[in-house]
């Protein structure tokens, strides 16, 4: 075919004396003489192949004649060595071609990972980051809405609870019988209608296929409820189709117009309404007796998902656009796996790399199946593991038995042994290091919930170097070939200190694929 696709290139390109050398060439043709250089053996001429005759020397040529052929002929062979040559490197080039670095993103839920994965994007594809944010200011009212919630809900217990005779009462700590006072329960009856908002975002992603409430189909026509959608999360299984919801154009993912990205004119948007409530619910969020009641009941709101309440001004505020910061703390559970691929550049040796990135969703039914997603990602050439290491007070909210901290380890002991994992790098972010410092400062001590700490100081240092530990013995004991241990602190909604780590991460795993290929030698 490379001959062929040749002599069509120079027939087209006028080169008739190389068309003529060429397709003597192909078609093996012996010419009696000028062809080929003298004192070559004289081969006779097939008289029934058309084009040998068609291209056979004229009869009665002079030596001047043939002389000056000869010459154009030869002239004619170099290019078409030339272009054989073209080919071959082209060909070497396609057969070396790097294959696409594939990254899994892996943690129970709540880790970190699409965070994470919004990050990388913010990095390498900033306009259709900027692009999808109405989709996100529509999250950011879910879980803006969902804190209020579980405020309005922790009200009502408290008032319940101080209303129940004495005897009850007496069994309640003290905090949890605070009673609410009328200014409070006026301010609660007035938020009341905030969670009409939450509805109407639930219907409308769940207007796309695959959206759901995290513990199973999302009933779009259900009445509000607060008691019963208590403690579920809304989650998302595409990526794509849910953000189209939100998107004025869903086309125009390279529109960096920030007022334009957003119908500001949808009769559905709660944009008003959270305008309207805002003074109502920046009162109700400062009110002392509000975080003595959350206390008393062990609620933490600032060191939980989706929490804008310090900043409820910017996002109740007409016209409110999200900042990437705040798409980046925003929170939506992911169901299932997402793939997301990107071209990467190496800023060193300009050579770009496409990127598939796999975000799978942390519940606990989907990871610890392992089996069944195993082998769908044991050709993955890095593995970023997430461990909240923040979360080392909490219980998993799917099995409130069971300590976040230890499962974590748990999934990092079942991915660092298995064999089929056994070539992939496994890069490792200790993550939420910042709720981790706060947790610490504020005097939850370490070792109430991890006895073996022991009488370490219960400071930052001393509790992420010995976690760190922890993580890298398992490694050492448990994988099956020894590997290295890549290990970050992270506060992956810091995008200045993540963008350096995920920068260094690119570049490591360009360079060790681009090796792969031979491409680095
Ligand atoms: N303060 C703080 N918040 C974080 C950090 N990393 C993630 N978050 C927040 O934690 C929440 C959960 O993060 P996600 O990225 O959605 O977690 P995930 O691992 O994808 O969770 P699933 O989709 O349920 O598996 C989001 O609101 C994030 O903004 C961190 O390092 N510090
Ligand atoms: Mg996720």
């Amino acid at each position: 075919m490379p001959r062929v696709l040749k002599s069509f290139i120079m027939e087209a390109s006028g080169n008739r004396a190389t068309a003529h050398y060429l397709i003597t060439r192909r078609a093996d043709l012996s010419l009696s003489s000028p062809l080929h250089a003298p004192g070559l053996p004289m081969r006779s001429l097939d008289e029934s192949d058309p084009i040998a005759v068609a291209m056979a020397p004229p009869e009665n040529e002079s030596p001047e004649e043939r002389e000056l052929r000869v010459q154009k002929e030869r002239a004619a062979k170099q290019v078409s060595d030339e272009i054989d040559e073209q080919l071959s490197r082209e060909q070497q080039r396609v057969k070396r071609q790097p294959k696409p670095v594939k990254i899994l993103l892996l943690g129970q839920s709540e880790s970190g990972k699409s965070t994470t994965l919004k990050n990388f994007q913010l990095m390498h594809e900033p306009k259709a980051f900027r692009a999808e944010r109405p989709s996100w200011r529509a999250i950011i009212q879910l879980n803006v809405v969902r804190s209020f919630r579980i405020i309005l809900d922790a009200l009502a217990r408290a008032s319940s609870a101080a209303d129940r005779p004495s005897s009850a009462h007496r069994s309640h700590s003290s905090s949890n019988a605070i009673r609410p006072d009328g200014e409070l329960l006026a301010l609660r009856t007035r938020l009341l209608p905030l969670l009409q908002i939450e509805d109407t975002l639930e219907r409308r992603l769940s207007s796309t296929d695959d959206s759901r409430s995290a513990d199973g189909p999302a009933n779009p026509r259900s009445p509000t409820n607060p008691a019963r959608r208590a403690g579920k999360e809304v989650a998302i299984n595409s990526a794509v189709a849910w953000k189209k919801v939100f998107m004025r154009d869903p086309a125009g993912r390279d529109s960096v117009d920030t007022q334009n990205v957003v119908d500001w004119d949808d009769p559905d948007d709660p944009g008003a309404m959270l305008h309207a409530c805002s003074g109502d619910m920046q009162r109700l969020w400062a009110h002392p007796t509000v975080s003595a009641i959350l206390a008393g009941q062990g609620i933490r709101l600032q060191e939980s998902s989706g929490f804008f309440l310090d900043s409820l001004e910017a996002v109740t505020a007409p016209q409110y656009v999200p900042t990437d910061d705040h798409i980046l703390r925003a929170r939506l559970k992911t169901l299932g796996v997402s793939e997301h691929r990107m071209r990467l550049s190496d800023p060193h040796g300009g050579i770009t790399r496409e990127f598939h990135i796999f975000d799978v969703g942390g519940q606990r039914s989907m990871v610890r199946s392992r089996p069944k997603w195993v082998p769908y990602f044991d050709d993955v050439d890095s593995i970023i593991f997430l461990a909240p290491i923040s979360a080392f007070d909490q219980a998993l909210a799917e099995e409130p038995t069971v300590n976040r901290l230890a499962d974590s380890l748990d999934l990092w002991t079942a991915v660092v042994s298995n064999k089929l994992l056994a070539k992939t790098n496994l890069i490792l972010f200790l993550n939420k290091v910042d709720i981790l410092q706060s947790k610490l400062a504020s005097g939850i001590r370490m070792s109430d919930f991890l006895p073996t700490y022991g009488l370490r100081p219960n400071d930052f240092d001393s509790a992420s170097r010995y976690l760190r530990k922890q993580f890298n013995a398992v490694l050492k004991q448990s994988s099956p070939t020894p590997r290295v241990f890549y290990c970050h602190l992270t506060n992956v909604i810091d995008t200045k200190s993540t963008t350096y780590v995920l920068a260094n991460i690119k570049d490591v795993l360009m360079r060790f694929n681009l090796k792969e290929s031979y491409l680095i030698l």
